[in-house]
């Protein structure tokens, strides 16, 4: 058996923050990695597919070059071939620098292959050999669910895991689960010329709530692919044509050569072992650890990433390595810290942006909403052709702070930051209205539904001229 003071499971983003911490510090340590180096972002997440998206949205303004005076744009042809090498080209070259500044630097006896399971509350089963940990940081990521009766369909069925290894993109594919996954890839994929439908349970799509944000946007996610909501699909090889898979949508039957799978990812906390640590699970076998400290029960060991199944984002991944990391040293003191305003963006187009709390969590009595719909007068969205999606925001009405937002709107990425910004400082409506606003921008749009949101949230009689600018002391 061998002892070290630290172990790290999983080198990806959370694990490869908490080892850059420990190997500054030279401590006594392994990192335990099972599968593929180079972490799940990069190599199968977030810039595979953002890579892929790249190209489908370029390939997809072919269809708006004639509106503005660029003829002949449509005879524009794609190589998918070419498309997906250049994929796989980015991908290799964002894994390989997460590998050269991490795992390739770690010296003999500190990186240990294999995947890891308890044995025992501070021991580590991984292949034949046990280690013993006096401090544990669980970073084991995530995969995508795939329900096992699709497994009978083999390669027809692909997850993100597989999809970016393809040599060329099957003709039709059905996407099933239009959450975030889904329909960032369900979108590159038709505007690349595939034939896609999509299939949602849910009545929305893209985590979106608001129902006139959700209306706008399923109104222009159904202009490029057909969307089915409210609807779980079932699927079996076509038993006239193994070669295709027979996707039944209520009482419609669509017939495709591929299905995509994107209902979600399940933590990987299943395969640890974690009974034999003497953590308790609940019933949907999750332990009980502190969101602010990633501790577990009052343990030495720590959860960060994926695996906590909270927010399942790069940068909150990176942010609970850190917070489990320094927890994982100071132990037995342990540091609460502070979460930082949620913000998730989908980089379709227009991009959805989801920002501080969610609408259906708040108390509609205790907040004011206003949605502003992008087709009403903004003069930057008419001239660059993007006047459609909406904003909506929601604020308390005691405090009139901002508390939340949720966007459909070209390249909304950025407005979603400055929006999370302004919650994560506690503004509120009025603060918000005295910035500066410039002419003609997006953000003009913002300041429509501020102002929009400020009738609701002050006082009939409030003089707006006034309330706009801040008065000088003196
Ligand atoms: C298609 C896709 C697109 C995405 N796009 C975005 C995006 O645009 N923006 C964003 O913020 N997020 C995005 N994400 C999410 C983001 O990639 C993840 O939140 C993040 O990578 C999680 O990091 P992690 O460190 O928790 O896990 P991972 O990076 O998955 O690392 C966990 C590692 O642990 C290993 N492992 C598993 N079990 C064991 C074991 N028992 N022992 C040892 N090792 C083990 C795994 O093989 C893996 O290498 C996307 C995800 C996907 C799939
Ligand atoms: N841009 C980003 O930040 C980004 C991009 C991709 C992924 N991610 C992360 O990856 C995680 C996983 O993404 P995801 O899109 O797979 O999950 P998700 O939870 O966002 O969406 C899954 C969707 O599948 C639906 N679904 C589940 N089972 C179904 C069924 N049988 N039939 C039809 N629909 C079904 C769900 O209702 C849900 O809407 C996300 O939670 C997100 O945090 C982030």
């Amino acid at each position: 058996m061998r002892k070290v003071k630290y172990a790290i499971i999983g080198a990806g983003t959370s694990g490869l923050t908490a080892l850059s911490y420990l190997k500054k510090r030279n401590e006594d340590f392994v990192m335990i990695q099972g599968g593929p180096y180079g972490t799940t972002c990069a190599r199968v997440g977030c810039m595979p597919s953002k890579a892929l998206i790249h190209t489908a949205n370029h390939y997809h303004q072919r269809h708006h070059m004639a509106e503005i005076g660029i003829e002949n744009a449509e005879q524009q042809e794609v190589d998918l071939v070419k498309v997906m090498q250049r994929v796989r080209a980015l991908r290799d070259r964002f894994t390989g620098g997460v590998k050269s500044g991490s795992t390739d630097t770690l010296a003999p006896g500190q990186l240990i292959e294999g995947y890891a399971e308890f044995v025992a509350p501070n021991q580590l089963k991984v292949n034949d050999e046990v280690i013993e940990a006096e401090r544990i940081i669980i970073a084991n990521g995530s995969r995508p669910v795939v329900p096992t009766p699709w497994k009978e369909l083999g390669d027809k069925l692909m997850t993100s895991d597989e999809i970016f290894e393809l040599e060329t993109l099957p003709k039709r594919i059905a996407v099933i689960g239009l959450g975030v996954i889904g329909l960032e890839l369900g979108q590159a994929l038709a505007r690349l010329g595939i034939e896609v439908v999509g299939v949602e349970m849910l009545n929305t799509l893209g985590g979106l709530s608001v129902p006139e944000v959700v209306e706008e946007a399923v109104a222009e996610f159904s202009k490029e692919f057909p969307v089915h909501l409210g609807v779980a699909a079932n699927l079996r090889l076509n038993p006239d044509n193994p070669e295709e898979v027979e996707v039944q949508i209520g009482e419609e039957k669509v017939y495709v050569d591929a299905v995509f799978a994107s209902l979600g990812r399940r933590p990987n906390i299943d395969n640890l072992n974690l009974a034999a640590a003497g953590v308790e699970l609940d019933g949907r076998g999750m332990p009980n650890f502190n969101l602010h400290t990633s501790q577990i029960e009052d343990k030495p060991i720590f959860i960060a990433g994926d695996v906590n199944g909270y927010r399942q984002i790069l940068h909150e991944a990176g942010d609970e390595g850190r917070m489990a990391v320094l927890n994982a040293v100071s132990y037995p003191q342990i540091s609460a810290y502070a979460r930082k305003t949620s913000l998730g963006v989908a980089f379709t187009d227009p991009q959805i942006g989801l920002v501080g709390q969610r609408y259906t969590e708040l108390d509609a009595d205790k907040i004011e909403v206003v949605t502003f719909k992008l087709n009403c007068a903004n003069g930057r969205a008419i001239v660059i052709g993007q006047d459609k999606g909406a904003i909506s925001l929601f604020a308390d009405k005691e405090s009139k702070q901002l508390l939340g937002a949720e966007l459909f709107l070209f390249e909304g990425e950025h407005m979603a930051h400055l929006l999370a910004w302004m919650i994560e400082q506690k503004l509120t409506v009025m603060d918000l209205l005295r910035m500066p606003f410039y002419h003609p921008v997006l953000e003009e749009a913002l300041q429509s539904a501020l102002r929009e949101l400020a009738h609701k949230l002050y006082p009939q009689d409030t003089d707006w001229m006034e309330a706009e600018l801040s008065a000088l002391e003196g």
